[in-house]
């Protein structure tokens, strides 16, 4: 198991938002984190990340209790967050932006075997290595996110709602590059509200309501799931 996060809770100062959550990864698993807006999906991501931290229950990662240790740290382990609203370095340039990514000193070692697999999978980036990061579209900068996000050599990589606000088209060549990522050996785990999207392209789902977990299965077994179909589906 990559990934094993058991019975967790989470609060902000003493008001309880996540109850008794476990949650699992394996490798190469690409796995969709579901649920109404409010009920915790980014919250478990920043926990897991420990931009926040939890009471009670343990978070394991390649088999460490990873629990107590700094956000840096889990990084340099194989775990790369991809926050919400694809926040990139404004001023930095394109390329500037993916150094960043590979900061801690493995992936620096193999920063330029990186850079070639990057822009082998975002065309694109390499064809702007030198513009502004601001100046790209929310779809480049979703790109460029996720790719800053691979530079630093994950296991794991976490994307917080890739898909919002983007075209379909450009929704289609993120769903394929996620399917390129995971065949590399990478585990996905993702925050997605659009249900169907998420299960159209995940191996498993969890379904989060008000903080508890409520539903959780593989992707073809949810969307036969009488209530995921009523209350997400509208069906
Ligand atoms: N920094 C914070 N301080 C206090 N409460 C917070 C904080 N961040 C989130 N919350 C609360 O925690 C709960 C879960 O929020 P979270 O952002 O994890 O949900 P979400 O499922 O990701 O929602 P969305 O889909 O809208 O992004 C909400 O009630 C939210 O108001």
């Amino acid at each position: 198991m990559l990934l094993d996060i058991k019975n967790i809770d989470v609060l902000y100062d003493d008001f309880q938002v996540i109850w008794d959550v476990s949650i699992n990864v394996d490798n190469g698993e690409m796995v969709a984190l579901l649920g109404p807006n409010g009920s915790g999906k980014s919250t478990i991501l920043n926990t897991i990340s420990n931009l926040v931290s939890h009471k009670n229950g343990s978070i394991h990662f390649k088999n460490n209790l990873i629990s107590e240790i700094p956000t840096f740290k889990r990084t340099e382990l194989g775990i790369s967050h991809v926050l919400e609203r694809r926040r990139v370095f404004p001023y930095l340039t394109v390329m500037q932006n993916l150094i960043l990514g590979a900061w801690h000193p493995k992936a620096k070692e193999e920063l330029s075997g990186s850079l070639s697999k990057v822009y082998k999978i975002f065309p694109k980036l390499e064809s702007r290595s030198s513009q502004l990061a601001h100046t790209m579209s929310g779809g480049e900068q979703q790109m460029l996110a996720i790719a800053r996000g691979l530079m630093g050599l994950p296991k794991l990589l976490m994307v917080d709602e890739p898909f919002l606000g983007l075209s379909p088209l450009v929704v289609k060549d993120l769903i394929k590059i996620f399917k390129n990522v995971v065949s590399e050996g990478i585990s996905i785990l993702f925050v997605e509200q659009n249900v169907r999207l998420a299960l159209s392209m995940a191996d498993r789902g969890y379904v989060l309501e008000s903080g508890r977990l409520v539903i959780s299965g593989k992707s073809n077994e949810l969307i036969n799931n009488e209530k995921v179909k009523k209350v997400f589906l509208g069906s």
